[in-house]
């Protein structure tokens, strides 16, 4: 996968240099390229922001700036062999966006090359968003409800989310089929608690089941467990998970 990030702060996308993502880039798994906006602004104070038509308070990104920025962005990746035939999806963090969610996230894991238009101020003018709606497949996208000063950290999160998905970058295939929200019988519940060594701390043991060896017992007390933790934090959920499945888990066990 080919990752491209336009932005006006470049060093907010570091930690993309380490830890997982950092690890499936060094193995060649992910190519990410971040760009600094300013690179393709022409005035002698690198402008990329003016006040909003219409009035109102703040500011809004200038499209002619955003505009040359994603054209190169295209351009250099066409001249990726990885990415030459493939389309670009251009993924815009917003409050405004689409709910992120897992099945977004593995939605976009399946996608040859992602790129990144995080905004600052009020947002990034309409016309970005219905130029390029034209040619490529165009996500908003919001990770909560909540306004940030910028879309970087929302790129961040989304990144790893789609990252540790992508196949062998996790290590461990399996640890990500039992996730909060993987699909399958545990879809839409919450993780369980999880222990490890020492078996007492503080003078708290663990839960007898989880030392009886008994994997249909096991499965079900940790499906009781996520059960009890999404009716607690998520209740929401609760209606989203099907009843059947459920049962099929505790025969599969
Ligand atoms: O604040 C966010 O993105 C930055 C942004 C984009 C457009 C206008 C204002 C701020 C955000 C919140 N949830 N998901 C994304």
């Amino acid at each position: 996968m080919r990752i491209d990030v336009v932005t006006i702060f470049p060093e907010y996308l570091e930690p993309l240099n380490v830890s997982l993502v950092g690890k499936a880039r060094a193995r060649g798994q992910l190519l990410v390229e971040v760009h600094n906006l300013r690179d393709w602004t022409h005035d002698r104070h690198n402008t990329v922001d003016d006040t909003p038509y219409g009035g109102g308070p703040g500011m809004v990104m200038k499209p002619d700036p955003w505009g040359e920025a994603l054209d190169r962005v295209e351009a250099r990746g066409r001249a990726d062999e990885r990415t030459a035939t493939a389309d670009p999806v251009l993924v815009v963090p917003a409050p405004s966006g689409r709910p992120f969610t897992q099945a977004l996230a593995v939605e976009l894991s399946e996608k040859p090359w992602l790129v990144f238009a995080p905004a600052r101020y009020e947002g990034i003018d309409r016309r970005v968003i219905d130029e390029y709606a034209g040619r490529w497949e165009v996500h908003e996208v919001s990770i909560g409800d909540y306004v940030l000063a910028g879309g970087e950290a929302a790129v961040l999160v989304i990144t790893e989310a789609v990252a540790r998905l992508l196949p062998g970058v996790l290590g461990n295939a399996e640890s990500h089929r039992d996730d909060s929200f993987a699909p399958g019988a545990m879809a839409d519940l919450l993780e369980g608690p999880v222990y490890t060594k020492p078996p007492e701390w503080r003078g708290r043991g663990i839960p007898e089941v989880l030392l009886s060896g008994h994997h249909g017992r096991i499965a079900r007390w940790r499906r009781d467990e996520a059960f009890r933790r999404t009716a607690a934090h998520r209740p929401d959920l609760i209606e989203r998970c099907d009843p059947a499945a459920l049962d099929k888990h505790d025969r599969a066990v």
